[in-house]
């Protein structure tokens, strides 16, 4: 009898990248993409929508979306610089669900408008989630791991949670740069992956090939437009690959006309240790342990204002001392 040999398609999410495409990630830490239809169109939804919000008075949007835990969550704004949202889970509900009973009534028309937003963000934040999954599941398979090996990192992470008790590390968040002085200082991200999608120019990142140290930093300014976007790696990518993949240095620069960006930190999972041995390396972290490590002597570019010129000094300070350290070394070797 004829054997068959139909064989079952393999688990997981189809590839999306190119090889060369997947390159070009793990060296720069960037990828400039081209966006699939639904996230495209879920994000120009929240684009749409943001201004309703962000039109508000200051003391309306800071009552909708306290913030909470420094910059980790709400409504934050950095004076002469830009205003943000941190979105990390659902704060009012659905744009259908009843009312916050416990607002004023004078707040009602702008909790509808924070609804309409938030339910635009869930669904931006899905699609967001599902493309950065294919991108990590490109990556292990690159790297001849198995892409099961998300599971536990992603628990909770590709949906925008329920409420506080269900928050991970993952985060959405959505910017609006004021015209020519809004800007963010040079940084990698701390996740997995980020993906930035701006109306309009101010992203750079670092050209990691051209520039060097006779040259200085070469910025790139990704394309911007519809169906556009750019995908960054973060310190945590670049530790669970053991140094594998580049981490993503980028900056946003003022821009005359102001600009709006959402952008989608995914991170990993609170809910379960991290397993080292899938990705190739050895032992195992907490979560919190995890968060610490890639944290540790980063300057959290979003954090309070006065707490992050605070980070800075204390880092220059300490790269000035390492850069002295070195100076020594240098000389002590070249005697001899
Ligand atoms: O606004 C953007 O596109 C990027 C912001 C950013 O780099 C960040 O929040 O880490
Ligand atoms: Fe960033």
């Amino acid at each position: 009898m004829e054997e068959h040999s139909f064989a079952p398609p393999p688990p997981g999410p189809p590839p999306l990248l190119s090889d060369e495409q997947l390159l070009c990630l793990a060296q720069q830490g960037w990828l400039c993409v081209n966006l699939p239809d639904s996230l495209t169109q879920s994000i120009q939804e929240v684009f749409r929508e943001s201004p309703n919000f962000f039109d508000l008075p200051r003391q309306q949007k800071a009552e909708i979306y306290p913030s909470k835990q420094g910059t980790e969550f709400g409504y934050y704004p950095v004076e002469n610089e830009k205003e943000y949202i941190t979105f990390r889970c659902h704060v009012h509900g659905d744009a259908e669900s009843e009312s916050n009973t416990s607002m004023k009534p004078a707040l009602s028309s702008s909790l509808a408008a924070a609804k309409t937003l938030e339910s635009k963000i869930a669904q931006a934040w899905h699609e967001a989630g599902l493309f950065l999954f294919r991108i990590l599941c490109d990556i292990t398979r690159a790297s001849d791991h198995d892409i099961s090996a998300w599971n536990d990192i992603l628990d909770g992470t590709l949906t925008l949670p329920r409420s506080e008790s269900e928050v991970t590390y993952t985060l959405m968040r959505l910017f609006k740069y004021l015209p020519t002085t809004g800007f963010a200082g040079e940084h990698t991200d701390l996740g997995l992956l980020t993906l930035c999608v701006g109306d309009g120019e101010g992203l750079q990142v670092l050209d990691r090939y051209r520039s060097s140290r006779e040259t200085g930093p070469i910025w790139v300014d990704p394309p911007i437009g519809t169906g556009k976007g750019t995908v960054i790696i973060g310190e945590t990518l670049k530790l669970l690959s053991s140094g594998t993949v580049n981490t993503g240095m980028h900056r946003v620069v003022g821009n005359p006309k102001g600009r709006s960006s959402v952008v989608y930190a995914l991170r990993h999972s609170n809910k379960h240790d991290i397993d080292f041995s899938l990705f190739g390396a050895e032992g195992s972290m907490t979560p919190l342990e995890l968060w610490k490590t890639v944290q540790f002597g980063k300057v959290n570019i979003n954090s309070v204002k006065e707490k992050r010129d605070e980070m800075r000094a204390k880092f220059n300070a300490e790269k000035l001392k390492k850069e002295s350290a070195q100076k020594e070394d240098l000389v002590t070797t070249g005697q001899g």
